[in-house]
């Protein structure tokens, strides 16, 4: 809007249809949470939209029936339209203030990362292509379960030493799954990876960090859910997320611990013990 683009808003809540929201859309962001995409994409399928629109997703999670992500779950629902992947160390709140922020666009057609890179900058919002669509929503997505252990790690007061070897040691981790899905290394060394791990890792405005530091201090899953304003998308990812690790052989040490605090299975301080006392091994295996 502040391009002097007209933007419309659509939210189930609102009083106006969606499609008439999207009529003649140019481009159609998608920031509804993870549980909602496949709902909302089904509903879009039977609106008639110009060939030329480009959908873009912000939605940082996965589906859980088919471990796709929102962007797969776009293309499948609109095989013959552009679809953008939008990540980066976004933090609404801050964004919302107009404090400086920069992200990624990301798409397998880089003609629309580039319309949507035109329409989104601004002097206080900095867009970057990028030609690895999975590795940029993957690192959004994938560092959520890292922030909710980030979280525990701060509410457990345990330093800046253990959160530094905490946030390494989880890109490491993202870095092993992002490959084993196709991703580019690479893509996890900028600001949809690192970037958005060190943002929400290191922010209470973060809601899956709020997870972690909330169950830290004693609060139950349940509890904190209740307690958190908006979605913690972390939560479901982490449970996706070991189950295709499972499957695919794949080392993912601090996710199978917030997985088992999720569950329930062990306290913080356990989780702590049992990724403190896991076998010595070289930090590469190259
Ligand atoms: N907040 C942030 O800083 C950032 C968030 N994101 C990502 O964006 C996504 C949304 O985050 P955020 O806005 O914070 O989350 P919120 O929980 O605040 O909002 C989620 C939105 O999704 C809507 N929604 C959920 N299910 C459906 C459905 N079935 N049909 C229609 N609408 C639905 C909700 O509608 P209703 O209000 O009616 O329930 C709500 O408007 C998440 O994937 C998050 O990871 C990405 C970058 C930054
Ligand atoms: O992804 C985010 C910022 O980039 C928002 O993080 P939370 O979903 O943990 O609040």
């Amino acid at each position: 809007a502040a391009n002097g683009h007209q933007v419309r808003v659509w939210s189930r809540q609102g009083s106006q249809t969606l499609q008439t929201v999207l009529e003649d859309a140019q481009i159609i962001l998608s920031a509804i949470s993870m549980i909602g995409v496949r709902d909302v994409a089904s509903q879009i399928q039977s609106f008639s939209l110009s060939p030329e629109t480009i959908f873009v997703t912000a939605t940082k999670g996965l589906d859980p029936q088919t471990t796709c992500t929102p962007s797969q779950i776009w293309q499948t629902v609109f095989a013959n339209h552009a679809v953008v992947v939008l990540s980066g160390p976004n933090l609404s709140k801050e964004i919302q203030l107009e404090l400086p922020a920069a992200t990624v666009v990301a798409s397998n057609i880089p003609t629309a990362a580039e319309v949507v890179q035109l329409v989104f900058s601004s002097h206080r919002f900095r867009v970057y292509t990028n030609p690895d669509p999975l590795g940029v929503e993957l690192g959004g997505t994938l560092k959520n379960v890292i922030a909710i252990a980030a979280g525990v790690c701060d509410g457990l007061h345990l330093g800046t030493n253990a959160k530094a070897a905490l946030v390494t040691r989880g890109l490491t981790e993202m870095v092993r799954i992002g490959n084993d899905w196709g991703a580019k290394t690479e893509t996890f060394y900028g600001l949809s990876g690192l970037g958005d791990l060190l943002a929400t890792c290191n922010s209470p405005l973060s809601r899956n960090y709020q997870v972690g530091y909330q169950l830290a201090g004693g609060k139950t899953l349940k509890e904190t859910l209740a307690n958190l304003q908006g979605t913690a998308e972390g939560v479901n990812t982490c449970q996706v997320l070991m189950q295709r690790a499972k499957q695919q052989n794949i080392p993912v040490p601090i996710t199978e611990q917030v997985y088992r605090l999720l569950q329930g299975e062990v306290t913080p301080r356990q989780a702590l013990d049992e990724l403190m006392l896991r076998d010595i091994k070289p930090e590469y295996n190259y």
